[in-house]
């Protein structure tokens, strides 16, 4: 249940019994052929597998390494979260649950929440922050539209931490009825193993893409890190890799000398919240102090206790995108590539072509394209306005 010093379960007594019984679970159904089996039928519903798209025009734009992009964008309502959204549903039913609540920041997680729960029957509560129900605005329609209620968190500030404190707080009072279907590799264990198990499909159709399309591994991998499941799902399997670089591109917001970004493991200290140990951005009392980004799905004090471990071991590296590069990389992958790319996504974009631009030729940069960026288009306008 530990990842190094990181992860575990601090929890309240109350939340003990039923994470063991999750984890019970998880391990059973991990161990069983017949549910991979079911899990992977839903691939077909997801799109999957999703393709690894050679960006011709940005690889000639940067002038080095080719780019690829892994286009997780592509897949059914726009992200890697269904990914993770169709595993635990699978879990929750076996789990007898009838009820689903999840946390959302960008919308994302939680329109691929509405969206299980509307094709497997189940009831949906989704918690967002309320300045993430402004700015994700069309997120919200459509999880309305597919059925689920959305609860605006206006506690702290309303963005996605008081979101998973609102879920947890009520998840607590509903625990045999409700499975909580938490949207990152975060939380206390099993949840960030669990996300994970269900994000490595990512890295693992990669591996086998690039070997069908170039006949090698990749030499980088790279992807945005908020809470960090597609980050982790694009690293994992090549973790016993040693030529692949693995790295993480968090959010520089307003700059990393500024205490407004989500810079989590460059600026962040070790410390405990909601249920896991690893990076957090806090002050000296282990408050959490308030963060930004100007991605919604980014905007969060803390980060999988997997990427906290990974970076420890010094195996995987992270670097930082603020505000203006991750809009410089937005726009030239839309104007070159005509594909619009989720703000979040965007971090990794840029930090993927600073890194192709410093390699060869004839090395290879796998980027996770982790989502799309229509969700986006009004709020870079408006941004763009305040210029
Ligand atoms: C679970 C809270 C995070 C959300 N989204 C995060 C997100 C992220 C960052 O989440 P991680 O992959 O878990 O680091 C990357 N790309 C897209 C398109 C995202 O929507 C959400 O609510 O949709």
């Amino acid at each position: 249940s530990k990842f190094g010093a990181y992860g575990g379960a601090y929890v309240a007594e109350s939340l003990v019994q039923c994470l063991n019984e999750l984890e019970e679970a998880y391990i059973k159904a991990s161990q069983d052929p017949e549910f991979w089996k079911e899990y992977e039928s839903m691939f077909e519903y997801i799109g999957r597998p999703s393709s690894l798209y050679y960006a011709d025009r940005l690889t000639e734009h940067f002038g080095g390494a080719k780019i690829w992009l892994k286009r997780e964008d592509l897949n059914h309502t726009g992200s890697h979260k269904l990914n993770n959204a169709i595993g635990q549903i699978l879990l929750a039913k076996r789990l007898g649950k009838t009820r689903i609540i999840a946390e959302t920041g960008a919308g994302q997680h939680g329109v691929a929440t509405a969206t299980v729960c509307a094709k497997f029957g189940m009831e949906c509560v989704v918690y967002m922050g309320a300045e993430d129900v402004r700015r994700q605005e069309m997120n919200v329609f459509r999880m309305k539209m597919l059925g689920a209620t959305v609860v605006p968190c206006t506690s702290g500030t309303q963005t996605l931490k008081d979101a998973v404190n609102e879920a947890m707080r009520e998840w607590v009072t509903r625990l045999d009825t409700t499975h909580y279907l938490i949207g990152s590799a975060i939380g206390p264990h099993p949840f960030p193993t669990i996300v994970r198990d269900f994000q490595r499909v990512i890295g693992r159709e990669i591996k086998q893409q690039l070997a069908e399309k170039a006949g090698k591994l990749p030499d980088v991998v790279v992807a945005c890190v908020g809470g960090g499941s597609n980050a982790i799902g694009t690293f994992y399997d090549f973790i016993p890799d040693e030529t692949v670089r693995l790295i993480g591109v968090e959010a520089g917001g307003h700059g990393v000398n500024t205490t407004l970004h989500s810079a989590t493991l460059s600026k962040g200290v070790p410390g405990v919240v909601h249920g896991a140990a690893s990076y957090i951005i806090q002050d000296e009392g282990g408050q959490l102090i308030p963060t930004h980004s100007i991605s919604a799905g980014l905007d969060y004090n803390s980060v999988g206790p997997e990427h906290a471990y990974l970076k420890d071991l010094g195996r995987a590296e992270y670097m930082v995108a603020d505000d203006i590069e991750c809009l410089t990389a937005f726009r030239l992958t839309t104007q070159l590539e005509g594909i619009i790319p989720a703000l979040e996504s965007s971090h990794g974009l840029w930090g993927g072509f600073q890194v192709a631009k410093s390699l060869p030729k004839d090395k290879d940069v796998v980027i996770c394209l982790s989502g799309n960026g229509a969700k986006d288009v009004e709020e870079v306008l408006l941004t763009l306005k305040k210029k």
